[in-house]
């Protein structure tokens, strides 16, 4: 390997992927993180510049100690920019540790920066402990999907290491002349460097772009006010989930699901109470259920719940615990006494052989009879039992 054509193969590459980084953060309106990452690459540049001067002049505070730093910046700029990206800012506690690092780092590198390839052993050391909080970092992030995340875990891991293995061969170089620093095992160092700055940099916005593209769905998907299934959404994973009972002959049932009396709670309370009350049922509706149950609003106060591998009878008993249990919850909704129940109408079919549309409207049948009947009870299509 011809190592000048090496270092300029890494400089360039880093100066495309700061452009390319600096690019999505001017299209996703401003995004800091990116902004972060793209500055890391620039820092990168510079202090693989001021290293390389090491062959030119005779600067240690250039070449090596402003050069270590620029160094170590660069990939303590990355972690900044994911911490910034998983927490959405950067807390007074994050910004005092990294005050306390960086003076962990400079006390040492002070001194050391003027015996030749003293300090390039600190920084290596140092990155090193950076892509392993990166790691940790990643590990608490509660991201979906989570494979950018693994994949990233895995290049940081990787870099770490190679980070602790340039150590191992620098600490033999330490005193010796710069020259000795273009050693074969210390190039394929900076080859394999080249190639994880490069993946990584590439990782960074898919990481990103995943995670919105992830949210986007989700609020496609999603009841805004209840978080449970919208009714397209609802309506949509109920057919799925109907074909695949059909298939295994298994019992399904659908319950609608009304809140009673609940114009009087707007009329009474207001409508921002009535909104709470509303996401208070969705809740106990999401506590009362399976995992396996699907539960969608419908509309207004609406509610519709699938349930898969479920017989009349269970259902029913479900049914009527969910009844007593929003009946009984000690209903206080911002110190206001709001009382509530919903009424229940449920139907079944073994093998699915009728369709979603059909068992909605059975269920609302029901439903209805469960509202003249003097509603908080449940009642159930009594030809499908
Ligand atoms: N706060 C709030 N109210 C809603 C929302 N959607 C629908 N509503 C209200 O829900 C009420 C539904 O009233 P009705 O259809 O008369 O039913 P009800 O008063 O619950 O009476 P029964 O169903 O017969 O027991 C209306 O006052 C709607 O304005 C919502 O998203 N938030």
């Amino acid at each position: 390997m011809h190592l000048p054509t090496l270092l300029l193969l890494t400089l360039l590459v880093n100066v495309m992927i700061g452009c390319y980084l600096a690019m999505v953060y001017l299209l996703r309106r401003h995004d800091q993180s990116f902004l972060l990452w793209s500055v890391a690459c620039f820092v990168f540049v510079a202090g693989g510049c001021a290293a390389g001067a090491r062959y030119y002049i005779d600067q240690p505070l250039i070449t090596y100690l402003l050069a270590d730093i620029l160094l170590l910046l660069s990939p303590a700029l990355v972690v900044t920019g994911l911490v910034l990206f998983l927490r959405g800012q950067l807390s007074a506690r994050s910004k005092q540790q990294v005050a306390l690092l960086l003076t962990l780092y400079l006390l040492p590198l002070s001194m050391l920066y003027q015996v030749n390839n003293a300090s390039t052993a600190l920084t290596s050391f140092s990155i090193a402990v950076i892509f392993m909080y990166a790691i940790v970092l990643l590990k608490k992030a509660r991201l979906i999907p989570v494979f950018p995340i693994y994949v990233l875990q895995l290049f940081f891991a990787v870099h770490a290491l190679l980070m602790l293995f340039q150590v191992v061969l620098v600490i033999p170089l330490i005193g010796e002349d710069y020259r000795a620093f273009s050693s074969p095992g210390l190039q394929w160092v900076l080859l394999g460097h080249v190639l994880l700055t490069t993946s990584t940099g590439l990782m960074l916005p898919l990481l990103s772009f995943s995670h919105t593209e992830n949210q986007l769905l989700r609020l496609t998907e999603l009841d805004d006010l209840t978080q449970l299934l919208n009714r397209r959404e609802f309506l949509k994973r109920a057919e799925q989930a109907l074909l695949q009972n059909r298939r295994l002959q298994y019992s399904v049932v659908v319950l609608m699901i009304d809140l009673d009396h609940f114009k009087q709670i707007n009329d009474r309370w207001g409508h921002a109470i009535g909104d709470l009350a509303l996401k208070k049922v969705a809740d106990l509706l999401k506590v009362g259920l399976r995992t396996t149950d699907l539960i969608g609003r419908l509309g207004g106060e609406e509610f519709a719940v699938l349930m898969p591998h479920t017989s009349a009878e269970q259902a029913s008993a479900i049914g009527q615990r969910l009844c007593e249990r929003i009946a009984h919850h000690a209903w206080e909704i911002e110190a206001r006494p709001v009382k509530l129940t919903v009424s229940v109408g449920g139907t079944s079919c073994v093998g699915a052989l009728r369709d979603l549309k059909e068992l909605l409207a059975d269920a609302d049948q029901a439903l209805y009879q469960a509202k003249a009947q003097g509603r908080n009870r449940i009642v159930f299509g009594s030809e499908h039992i």
